[in-house]
């Protein structure tokens, strides 16, 4: 569980990371533009005054920068496209488009770095938005040249603005289509990542597991118990091991059937884990022995934690489905001592298993 939630923290903090990256890349292509524009004021093809232009660049930059602190502030994050690529390109249109209005000569160069704001989005959306887009950005270059010829038509050469408006709009049209044909692969690639994510966990799902029982299986015990020792011998954290073993299992076997003893074994696993604290570990040693991990937990503790589960195992019968009465079960507590092997402990757990059973079984007993 916290994996996961360690997993969803890392995607939100890598997502939120893209998120500012694309921000500013949309402001720097911005800033370009906006010292075109500037160039073009200074040497008088930009026809607005100044306080106006000022008013006009104030404006946009104040939108971007409401945009990038969205982005930064991770506001977005919730949305089905947290970058809001479309409303960005939307604006885009228009702000080039204003631009361009107001500039007769080389217009085209003017709106050139709208294609670098296109290639940005076209990350983020799909192939069919892209070619919307691009039809969109070429509808409005259309009725920008249409608008400024109203105001100032004497003087533009007609042909030579519907050629820079073809070239506009066909590059426009290809930027789209292969920005689409980008973010289609993109989708596929992060499809594929997810798919070969989930396979890698459930691999390593499978290599921890016991087939019968879904438990933790001997190996990932042994690394669990490895990491708590080193945990205990910085001085953090004690812990305590239980080594539990079903009594007289061979018997069951024997009397009620293979299958029967397999019925047990599921049994105790469910009844152990429904019973089991968040941060205890339980597992399966092999055959009808169990091993339960107790951090934080002294010898009287896990002795506590062992009695319980011992009762509760004794309360379950089976014979109303045709298996054995009740099946008892004996345990070997040991706490860690500071300095010995996993080997060790598991041999002190084992001894105090060895007293339960010599002692009559249905016990716990302390090593
Ligand atoms: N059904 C089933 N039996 C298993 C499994 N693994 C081991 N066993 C059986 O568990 C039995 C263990 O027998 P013993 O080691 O003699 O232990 P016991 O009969 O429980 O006797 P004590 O531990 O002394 O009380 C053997 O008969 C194994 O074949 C399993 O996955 N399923």
């Amino acid at each position: 569980m916290n994996q996961e939630l360690n997993q969803a923290r890392r995607l939100t903090l890598s997502e939120r990371r893209l998120l500012r990256r694309h921000g500013r890349s949309a402001l720097a292509i911005l800033g370009m533009h906006t010292l075109l524009c500037v160039v073009y004021l200074r040497l008088g093809y930009f026809h607005l005054a100044d306080r106006a232009f000022l008013i006009l660049f104030g404006g946009i930059w104040a939108a971007f920068l409401v945009y990038l602190l969205l982005l930064n502030l991770g506001a977005t994050l919730r949305l089905s496209e947290p970058s809001l690529s479309l409303p960005l390109i939307t604006f885009c249109i228009g702000m080039y488009m204003v631009s361009g209005y107001y500039v007769d000569e080389f217009r085209l160069a003017v709106v050139m770095l709208f294609f670098a704001h296109l290639l940005l989005v076209s990350f983020r959306l799909r192939a069919r938005v892209m070619t919307a887009v691009g039809i969109g950005a070429s509808v409005s270059y259309a009725v920008m040249l249409w608008m400024a010829f109203q105001a100032r038509g004497v003087g533009l050469s007609f042909s030579v603005e519907a050629l820079q408006w073809l070239v506009f709009t066909m590059i426009s049209i290809s930027f789209a289509v292969t920005g689409g044909a980008i973010n289609r692969l993109r989708n596929e690639l992060a499809d594929k990542n997810r798919a070969l994510a989930g396979a890698v966990k459930q691999v390593r799902e499978l290599a921890i597991r016991d087939d019968l029982t879904g438990l933790f299986n001997r190996g990932h015990l042994m690394e669990i118990l490895e990491r708590q020792k080193a945990l205990a011998d910085t001085g953090r954290t004690p812990f305590s091991v239980c080594y539990v073993d079903l009594d007289h299992f061979k018997k069951i076997n024997d009397r009620f059937g293979h299958e029967w003893g397999d019925r047990v074994l599921k049994r105790f696993s469910d009844l152990a884990m429904s019973g089991m604290r968040d941060g205890d570990f339980f597992g399966r040693l092999g055959g009808e022995e169990f091993l339960l991990i107790l951090p934080q937990s002294d010898v009287d503790g896990a002795r506590l934690v062992a009695e319980r589960l011992r009762k509760r195992w004794r309360e379950q019968a089976f014979d109303d489905q045709g298996g054995p009465l009740s099946v008892s079960l004996s345990v070997g507590v040991a706490s860690y001592h500071e300095g010995e092997s996993v080997d060790e402990l598991l041999h002190r757990a084992d001894q105090g298993l060895y007293q339960a059973k010599s002692g009559g079984r249905d016990q716990t007993r302390v090593a």
